[in-house]
């Protein structure tokens, strides 16, 4: 049996509760978007390439960059339906940032998950460990931050090996992202030694349609799952849990 030394985790529903992401990151983005919005001159400026916000916005439809109201709708209706749009998770990215560095935002990371992390990729072993998310490099790494550890903000960027998300590796439920993936951190040759760990029984599929191994985390308020995944998947509900 191949040994397993390199890991790729999910956030939200893996690492973290999907209520930190739906319950208070999204609507600390939705608070947050009017002032944004207010700074920036409507219509949008194709040489005001320097001020961040507008260059996010720029990369909208034009039909819906026109007004304030229009691209406040927009997001609101995307955030509601949990559309995995970039131009979304790229402003997300942005304004969290604000909010973590100010203490108002802090990452649940489930203790399990904290424990792991730190002690996985020991000195002089050739484990690694990835993050793949929906959400943007930069909202990634923010939350690896800015994690709560009993009352104490802790960074664990220090422990991860890279970062991807749906601009750099594609879309999480499609195997060419987890080939792509493969590719990048070398591994194309021995995909069994890379585990994928996610809530996400698509995404599961996925992983291990490109040869990964792949595991579902069950956490509090996660998605049901059906007797055919749990008879077809291997199902953890803590990364302790994990004999590698
Ligand atoms: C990186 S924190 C924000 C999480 C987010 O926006 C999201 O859509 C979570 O998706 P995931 O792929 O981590 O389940
Ligand atoms: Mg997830």
């Amino acid at each position: 049996m191949t040994v397993i030394d390199t890991l790729v985790l999910d956030i939200e529903g893996t690492v973290c509760p999907i209520t930190f992401v739906k319950e208070t990151l999204f609507p600390y983005f939705l608070e947050k978007l009017p002032e944004y919005l207010s700074k920036v001159h409507f219509p949008l400026n194709e040489d005001a390439k320097n001020d961040p916000i507008n260059s996010i916005l720029l990369q909208l439809p034009e039909e819906t960059s026109q007004t304030e109201e229009s691209v406040k709708s927009y997001f609101s209706d995307l955030v509601a339906k949990d559309i995995k749009d970039p131009v979304l998770k790229s402003l997300q990215g942005f304004i969290w940032k604000s909010g973590y560095e100010s203490g108002e935002l802090k990452a649940p990371v489930y203790p399990d998950s904290i424990d792991f992390i730190k002690q996985f990729p020991k000195a002089n072993s050739a484990n690694k460990i990835y993050i793949y998310s929906s959400g943007s490099i930069k909202a990634q790494i923010l939350l690896f931050g800015f994690v709560d550890e009993n009352g104490t903000s802790v960074d664990l960027n220090k422990y991860l090996s890279g970062y991807f998300d749906i601009t750099t590796a594609g879309y999480k439920t499609e195997s060419t992202s987890y080939e792509k993936i493969l590719k990048e951190i070398s591994k194309s040759e021995n995909p069994s030694s890379v585990l994928f760990l996610s809530d996400n029984v698509k995404e599961v599929e996925a992983a291990k349609a490109a040869g990964m191994e792949s595991y579902i985390v069950v956490r509090p308020g996660n998605a049901p799952l059906t007797e055919s995944d749990e008879k077809n998947h291997r199902i953890i509900t803590s990364l302790s849990q994990l004999d590698i």
